[in-house]
């Protein structure tokens, strides 16, 4: 923390002491904010009292943890971690109980694991339409879930809010607890996030809620950030900041992202301009071809020190993959693990415990407060520690055991067969191992616009600025002919979001030929966001 020197918008961010919602544009440094504002008032609590602090990813949770913790500093009873995970370990697992009867394992599961006899249970509306007043009607589902030992993931929200609403005693613990909630990528909540947050507001915890609606890229799984807009109008209750300047990437990539978002935007003149246009005569596999010298060029010439820090982002995994398998550069393709695709609470666990496997900078101790473990003697920590650490020193054909026990051991109970299925599978292929391993120092990073939310690289990459797919486009009925986009938005936070990830350079990418997801050429016209709004690259002729 000792090199953060906050700006003047920063500063006024961090020394608000009551209800805010922050709006920071990418690079703003929210992350160094956040932080700094945990730690000022995590001092002022007992030890058994904590700040409550939700992040989009547990990626981006652990990267403000790491921040809050610099120099051994003492979070206390902290909470560091998603949504889902807050609803399930503080909410419905130590509440549900009370007035709603649950089998004596229970376990996540998404909607289309669960057995038929359960979702013929489901109403007509759908989970994602499901609202305060419509609660009801999803209860007798939910219901027979849980009793069945199922906590169906896709309403965790929906029982959640319905545990806290229901249950004094959850709302005494969580008002003694926790002092505060911040939400970062608050522009990605949805409904039932937005209304929790609101109750703990209710009950006194200091809200913070911090985004930017032009980041906002998970429309399609019923996030809006018409939840954050709306904490920003007058009457909210909400003191409203904004954190302007983008310390991440150079200027001329800064103009150039702003002016795709606004027409006004000026763009001075500059003979040091950071974004190119790459057009590949080929598909995405000659564009490959192109990486392999391009690449060792620009790091050469942006002094980039490391491959690590340089990224290939794509639309579709596919498009990625495709990428990744015509480089002979090293590289590294980060691609959804099915416990990614799933983040059940031992999903998270087994990730975890495998990703400590190979990082040496985490800790069992990280683990341990993850699984919010705050009361057990220092004998139970010990032993806890000891078999949390066995999953990095075991040797291979030990690491399912291994790791299934830690798990167990951190949720303190003992985890239902069906959930290690999965972890089977990956503990028994070293391909599949290689998820849950560090980057290496020399592999370019390839992955897609989604999972590089959050992240940022010296030198970007940005392919699949086609047509079709970058925006994509929808074809109603009785529209032939016509040209229209599917949630054009989205699409461009999504280019906006990709662009900003870069400090130093970035590069868009096209091609005159493209592979789509059935493995079939198509002709590759151009994006309709290149050259949008006037904001106009540096073509690359070489
Ligand atoms: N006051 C500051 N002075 C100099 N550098 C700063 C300052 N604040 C933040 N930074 C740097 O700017 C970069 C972006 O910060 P951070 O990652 O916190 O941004 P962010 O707002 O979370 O970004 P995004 O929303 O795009 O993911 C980091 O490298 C950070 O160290």
């Amino acid at each position: 923390m000792a090199t953060f020197t906050p700006s003047e918008e920063q500063k006024q961010a961090i020394n608000y002491n009551s209800d805010m919602v922050i709006i920071a544009r990418p690079g703003s440094g929210k992350t160094s904010v956040l932080s700094c504002k945990v730690r000022n008032m995590v001092s002022e609590l007992r030890p058994y009292q904590g700040i409550i602090a939700i992040s989009f990813t547990n990626k981006a949770s652990d990267e403000l943890e790491r921040r809050c913790k610099v120099d051994a500093f003492d979070t206390k009873a902290s909470f560091f971690g998603t949504i889902d995970d807050f609803c399930l370990r503080e909410i419905i697992y130590p509440f549900a109980r009370q007035f709603l009867s649950l089998a004596e394992e229970v376990k996540t599961a998404k909607i289309r694991e669960l057995p038929g006899s359960l979702t013929t249970m489901l109403p007509v509306t759908p989970l994602e339409e499901g609202s305060i007043t419509n609660t009801i009607s999803f209860l007798p589902f939910i219901k027979e879930s849980l009793a069945q030992g199922f906590v169906p993931l896709e309403a965790v929200g929906m029982l959640a809010y319905y545990v806290v609403e229901k249950s004094i005693a959850c709302k005494k613990y969580l008002k003694a607890r926790y002092k505060a909630i911040c939400v970062d990528e608050y522009q990605d909540s949805g409904y039932f996030q937005h209304q929790l947050f609101q109750t703990l507001k209710e009950l006194g915890l200091t809200a913070i809620a911090v985004g930017d609606s032009d980041q906002s890229i998970y429309a399609f799984a019923k996030k809006d950030p018409k939840y954050l807009l709306a904490l920003t109008l007058p009457g909210s209750g909400f003191e409203h900041f904004s954190i302007t300047t983008n310390f991440r990437c150079h200027p001329s990539i800064n103009d150039f992202a702003l002016r795709l978002l606004n027409s006004n935007h000026p763009i001075p003149p500059t003979n040091d301009m950071r974004v190119f246009i790459k057009t590949i005569n080929g598909d995405q596999r000659a564009m490959s071809q192109w990486l392999e010298s391009a690449i060792p060029h620009l790091m050469e010439h942006y002094q980039v020190p490391s491959a690590a820090r340089v990224a290939i982002l794509c639309r579709h995994q596919h498009s990625a993959r495709l990428i990744a398998n015509n480089l002979s550069l090293s590289h590294q393709l980060l691609e959804d693990n099915p416990f990614e695709i799933a983040p059940t609470i031992e999903a998270n666990l087994f990730s975890d415990l495998l990703k400590l496997r190979y990082d040496p900078k985490m800790t069992a101790e990280s683990l341990i407060e993850r699984a919010c473990k705050f009361n057990l003697s220092s004998n139970e920590r010990r032993k806890l520690r000891r078999t949390v650490l066995s999953c990095r020193t075991c040797l291979d054909s030990d690491l399912l055991v291994k790791v299934f026990t830690a798990a167990s051991d951190l949720v303190g109970q003992k985890l239902a067969p069906a959930a290690v299925t999965e972890l089977e599978g990956i503990c028994a292929d070293a391909s599949k191992l290689r998820w849950f391993q560090r980057p290496s120092d020399n592999a370019v990073q390839i992955m897609t616009l989604h999972k590089a939310k959050g992240l940022e690289f010296e030198l970007v990459f940005h392919a699949d600025l086609y047509d079709h797919v970058l925006p994509s486009r929808i074809y109603p009925p009785g529209t032939y002919g016509q040209v229209i986009f599917e949630n054009e938005i989205q699409c461009l936070n999504l280019h906006y979001v990709g662009v900003t990830r870069a400090v130093k350079a970035c590069v868009l990418m096209t091609s005159n030929y493209r592979i789509n997801g059935q493995n079939n050429v198509k002709n590759g016209e151009p994006s309709q966001f290149i050259g949008r709004n006037g904001a106009i690259a540096l073509p690359i002729n070489w």
